[in-house]
Formats: C-alpha cells, sequence, structure tokens
C-alpha cells in the first residue's frame, strides 16, 4: 500500500482482475483465494466478514437478479490500493464488426408504452426498463483500453473492471454510490431523472434546466430517495436527507442526485450488508419492488446478469464502497453487451425514453472511441 502508482495499477490490469477507482483512491485486486456465490443479505453478512482477515478485502459484484444469479465476491490473493488514477492518452481500440440492438429499437419503444400503461392502471409507481447493444469484434475486446479511457475521460465517478463467472467481465463507469461506510458514517447517492449533455454549451445549459424543472424527473427521483431512506432508517441513529435533489453530471449525462448521510446505530452492520439490503432500489428495479422484477422480466427480452446490481469492496472493519453497476458492459471473448435504462413513470414518453438510452449508452461508446 502506500506508495503504489495509481497509474500503474491501471496499466498492471488485466482481464480477471478487480480494478475499482475513484476521485480518491485506486484498489487493483488479483488472484482469488475464495468466491462467494450467495446473494442474500444474510449470508452474505456472515460468511463475508467471517472470511476477512485483519486488514484484508472483499471484492467484486452483485447481480440485478439476486434469486437468479449468483454473486461474485472474490477474497483476491493480493490488493494493492493507491491515490486516484490519471492517465494521459486515450488508448485507440478498433470498430466492431457487427452491432445488434437487443430488441431492436422500435420494440423498447413499444415497452415502455406498455409499461406506462400498465403504471396508468395503478399499483406500480416505477419500474426502470433496460435495453442492450451486442457488439462483435475481430478480435477479443481490449477491456484494458477501455477501462483505461473511462478512468482519462472521469466518465463515472466509479471506474470498475470486474471477473464474472465463466472469465467473463464487467466494465464500466458509474456515477451513482449505493452505499458507502466509514465507521460510523454511511453515504449514499441515489440518482434518477436525466438529460443528456450537450457539446454546445447553450443546449447543455438548458437540458439541465430543463431537468432541474421537470416535475416528471422530480417524481421518479422523489420514489427513489424514499427507498433508500426508508431502508438506511432503521439502521440509522441519525439520517440527513436535503429536502431538494442537485443536478449532478458526468461528461455525457445530467442527472438529478440527492446525497443521503446517516450515522450508524450499529457498527456491526457492515457496507456489504447495508449495500445488499438496499438494492435493487427504484434507481435500476422500480416501486414496489416485485412488482416491478416482475414487469422487468416480462418485457426485457434478456438476462441482465451482472448490470444493475452492485460493485464494490469491503473490507475486515466492515467499510466499504458499493456502487450500482449501470454504464457498463459485460465482456466475452470477442464480444460485448452494453446496456442502459431508465425510469419510467406514468408521465414518460416512449421516444425520449429510447433517446434516454441512447444517450446513457455514450459512457462505454465514447471509451471505445465509437459514434453509434
Ligand atoms: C438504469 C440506468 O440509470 C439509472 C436511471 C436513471 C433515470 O432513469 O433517470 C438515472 C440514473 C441511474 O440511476 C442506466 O444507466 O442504465
Amino acid at each position: 500500500m502506500g506508495c503504489v502508482d495509481a497509474n500503474q495499477l491501471l496499466a498492471d490490469y488485466t482481464p480477471g482482475d478487480f480494478y475499482f477507482g475513484t476521485s480518491r483512491r485506486t484498489i487493483l485486486g488479483t488472484g482469488a483465494r475464495r468466491t462467494f456465490t450467495e446473494t442474500d443479505v444474510a449470508s452474505l453478512s456472515e460468511a463475508v466478514p467471517a472470511a476477512l482477515a485483519p486488514g484484508s478485502l472483499a471484492v467484486g459484484v452483485l447481480p440485478f437478479d439476486t434469486a437468479g444469479t449468483p454473486g461474485h465476491l472474490v477474497l483476491p490473493e493480493n490488493v494493492q490500493v493507491a491515490g486516484p488514477a490519471a492517465p494521459a492518452r486515450h488508448k485507440d481500440i478498433g470498430a466492431p464488426v457487427a452491432v445488434r440492438a437487443v430488441p431492436e429499437p422500435v420494440r423498447h419503444a413499444e415497452a415502455v408504452a406498455s409499461a406506462i400503461k400498465i403504471l396508468k392502471d395503478g399499483g406500480l409507481r416505477k419500474v426502470v426498463l433496460a435495453r442492450a447493444l451486442d457488439l462483435d469484434f475481430e478480435d477479443e475486446v481490449p477491456v484494458q483500453a477501455i477501462l483505461h479511457n473511462l478512468a482519462k475521460d472521469k466518465a463515472g465517478a466509479y471506474t470498475f473492471a470486474a471477473g464474472l463467472p465463466g472469465g467473463r467481465t464487467l466494465v464500466g463507469a458509474t456515477p451513482e454510490l449505493l452505499l458507502s461506510r466509514v465507521g460510523n458514517q454511511v453515504v449514499s447517492h441515489p440518482h434518477a431523472g436525466s438529460a443528456p449533455r450537450s457539446a454546445d454549451p447553450v443546449t447543455d445549459r438548458e437540458n439541465a434546466e430543463a431537468l432541474a424543472s421537470s416535475r416528471k424527473d422530480h417524481l421518479e427521483h422523489a420514489v427513489l430517495t424514499e427507498a433508500i431512506v426508508e431502508t438506511l432508517r432503521p439502521f440509522c441513529r441519525s439520517l440527513d436527507v436535503p429536502r431538494e435533489p442537485s443536478l449532478v453530471s458526468t461528461p455525457t449525462m445530467w442527472h438529478l442526485g440527492t446525497v443521503v448521510t446517516g450515522e450508524l446505530a450499529d457498527r456491526d452492520i457492515t457496507a456489504l450488508h447495508l449495500a445488499a439490503a438496499l438494492h435493487p432500489t427504484p434507481a435500476i428495479c422500480g416501486t414496489p419492488t416485485e412488482a416491478a422484477r416482475r414487469l422487468v422480466s416480462e418485457l426485457e427480452p434478456f438476462d441482465r446478469g451482472y448490470y444493475a446490481g452492485a460493485v464494490g469492496w469491503m473490507d475486515s472493519a466492515g467499510d466499504g464502497e458499493w456502487a450500482v453497476s449501470i454504464r457498463c458492459a459485460e465482456v466475452a471473448e470477442s464480444s460485448l453487451r452494453l446496456y442502459a435504462g431508465g425510469g419510467i413513470v406514468p408521465a414518460s414518453d416512449p421516444k425520449a425514453e429510447l433517446d434516454e438510452t441512447s444517450a446513457k449508452f455514450q459512457t462505454l461508446l465514447r471509451a471505445m472511441g465509437l459514434e453509434l
């Protein structure tokens, strides 16, 4: 630890490793002494802390569907921690040989329209629907270069690459913090409500202002913040929740975000326990959770896998950081699947939702130097 160079950690990353970079620190975990596949809060809370020797870390991912997909949490053989990485040059990535939208864009808009109808009929307040882009390359996908470019672009507050079962990799850069814990201080930074950035400063500002004053987006956001607060409240002695969300941005998107901070009542409650209790939030699933989860599986023509799950780390003291695994792609050899979703409420518009997912794809597409 200490004097490791963060850019070197980024350069040293190879697929299968775990990389997690923020504006404060860079973590590189290599090898696996042990892998946990449990996803329920009770087993995670018992098994993982019990296996952590003092000073060691558990790293990895939780899936979207914790009932159907195994978790992939690893106790690495070796962990190196450094300050923030700041790579200089963009790395070149070749063009794909094939691109397929899953489903076709028009089908996604139809699914959104069906969801809006169901929402208007009552019962559900919000559901998050995603679509995917499949890209095939001639050779193995250069995950290291994609990760490097995401870090270079500061594409999201949490830049990550995590090994998955079967030699696959989840790579991305998300703006959204599910939960961090340092001692008895917990923070969550839920995001909901979106607008694209623009290269034109006037349009960019207009997009931000329209988002800041959009009733539809404030409603989408309120449903999310309420759920976060409701889950955290029983664990916390005190909780600070700003009354209004703030505008937050990445190089490609504007969002509404609320920084929720709390003081834990019981120091034995770990970061992983809290993250697992919060997941799946209405940022990526909906409200009520079970009904939204069912609608997601009915309307989306794919399994989300590790997209819209959680990615992060926890130490032996129970401190840790778990980000929402969005703005990411799952890589398998020479192919990758990119995901993007958006929250639907009764006032949503199918065409606008389709455009929102296209804008969200830009985080990864830019890192790959692709204009699609
Ligand atoms: C689901 C995604 O993003 C989430 C949905 C948002 C929205 O609906 O406005 C905003 C931020 C994220 O919480 C995604 O990027 O795939």
